[in-house]
């Protein structure tokens, strides 16, 4: 049914959100057939006639990514962005031997640990330009059997001249954009920033959250990061009384070390800017935060058995200094859109109801639990330290409508009957991990108790 279903269409039924999960394979069709993608849907002649193409990201399979392109564009321009150093370099580049349309721009990682983390598509059409941010890698594996986020944007049409500031949206998008690309400070992306700003994006409705490597001072420190994300939420977020005691939820595929304990950054700087409300001050006191994060089990009964793991790199010398971390987890489960087998790559946050029928906002981000990814104060707050590049997109009710809050559901027959209600890429209320039983899944540690999946254990190494 999904294909004859064409992508224009499936894309019209996911507006306003343009919130997509990736296509799972192994899972009924229903759950792949609305608000549903797969790389080649992105890529397909329905989406636009590509010219050029630019992909921001991590992980790369060169021939397999050329693959996923229809034949007629396989030879368009394509610019790969990574943050490869060295022989892993090379080795990228001697992937691409045989493409003579594909050129690469390294991004600078100059502090130690970061990493480019940032999955993004800017596709050139004859008739305009589109922004895709996504969470996957481009690898097979990343489009096959786990759960990841996509937003796709309109297309933006070409004005009649470039401007840095003409055709912005209410959400500044083009100004962000531009921002950003603009910090890689990298010869090879000079064409896509002119290209960027020969375009009218004042159709986004979604609202940048990037980080890029630094010590960012001034009004530099909330240009990005947390700080970034807390300055929106204080120009645009709901009022105070409309979240009292609202929790916050972060859900990622990947943790770094959190510090001491929980107020050292986690539950100081970082719930602080998440738990921002329009107007705010700097709360007195913080909400309740609920952190969804998969158990060994949600990993050894998954689709993929336990080499999902082996894309959920949570590492027991980190675990192991922050046990008061998972306190705060719960399992992944995603009965609604029939993704509880499909391990979560997708990294979400948001400020949902207690009863699990609103949130405030939801941003689906590269961004996974670190202060590499969003941040950490310096100098008595003077300057935000980040290490990785990251973007994600922020979306806020007052842009989707006049009105503060999401209605949202994970209920993929609910989804398909209504329109407005986002979509959700769990279920709520969080399912607790078993007292006494549950551990985070972490992988680097062997398991050999209970077979996977596929009647297999994991033995690391
Ligand atoms: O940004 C990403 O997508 C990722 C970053 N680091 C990883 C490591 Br380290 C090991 C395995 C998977 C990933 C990954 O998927």
């Amino acid at each position: 049914i999904s294909k004859s279903r064409g992508v224009s269409e499936l894309y019209k039924h996911a507006q306003p959100f343009s919130f997509f999960l990736t296509k799972v394979a192994g899972i009924a069709d229903k759950y792949n057939s609305t608000l549903a993608l797969d790389i080649k849907d992105i890529l397909s002649a329905d989406m636009g006639n590509l010219v050029a193409s630019c992909q921001f990201n991590y992980m790369f399979d060169i021939p397999w990514l050329i693959q996923q392109y229809p034949k007629e564009f396989r030879s368009k321009p394509l610019l790969i962005v990574h943050g490869e150093q060295g022989p892993s370099k090379t080795e990228l580049e001697a992937e691409a031997i045989d493409y003579k349309n594909i050129r690469f721009c390294q991004a600078k990682l100059e502090m130690m640990y970061g990493t480019h983390h940032t999955k993004m598509m800017l596709l050139q059409y004859d008739t305009g330009m589109r922004v895709v941010i996504h969470t996957s890698n481009l690898i097979k594996q990343d489009w096959h059997q786990k759960t990841q986020g996509i937003w796709i944007s309109p297309l933006f049409p070409k004005m009649a001249k470039p401007s840095a500031t003409e055709g912005d949206s209410l959400t500044y998008f083009k100004k962000n954009l531009l921002e950003y690309v603009s910090a890689y400070k990298a010869y090879q992306l000079k064409d896509w920033i002119n290209n960027i700003s020969e375009h009218d994006m004042s159709a986004a409705r979604v609202v940048i959250i990037g980080s890029v490597p630094g010590r960012h001072t001034g009004d530099q420190m909330r240009s990005w990061g947390h700080l970034k994300l807390k300055r929106v939420l204080q120009q645009h977020g709901p009022s105070n009384t409309a979240v009292t005691k609202w929790p916050v939820i972060g859900q990622f595929s990947s943790v770094g070390s959190m510090g001491a304990n929980k107020e050292a950054w986690l539950c100081g700087e970082w719930l602080q800017s998440l738990s921002a409300v329009n107007g705010g001050t700097t709360l007195p006191s913080v909400p309740p935060l609920q952190l969804v994060f998969p158990t060994k089990d949600n990993v050894r009964c998954s689709l993929e058995g336990f080499p999902a793991g082996g894309s959920i790199p949570y590492s027991i010398n980190v675990a192991k200094k922050q046990m008061f971390l998972h306190d705060f987890f719960h399992q992944w489960r995603s009965e609604g859109q029939g993704r509880s087998r499909a391990m979560p790559h997708i990294k979400t946050y948001l400020r949902p109801s207690p009863d699990s029928q609103k949130t405030a906002w939801f941003l689906v981000t590269s961004a996974n639990l670190s202060k590499a990814a969003w941040g950490a104060l310096e100098k008595k707050g003077t300057q935000l330290m980040i290490r990785s590049y990251e973007i994600g997109v922020l979306f806020l009710p007052k842009f989707f409508g006049d009105k503060e809050l999401f209605d949202v559901s994970s209920n993929l027959e609910l989804l398909k009957s209504s329109t407005n209600v986002f979509p959700l890429p769990f279920d709520l209320p969080l399912t607790d991990y078993v007292k006494g039983k549950d551990r985070p899944w972490l992988w680097d540690i062997p398991y050999m108790d209970l077979p996977d999946t596929n009647g297999n254990i994991w033995c690391p190494r």
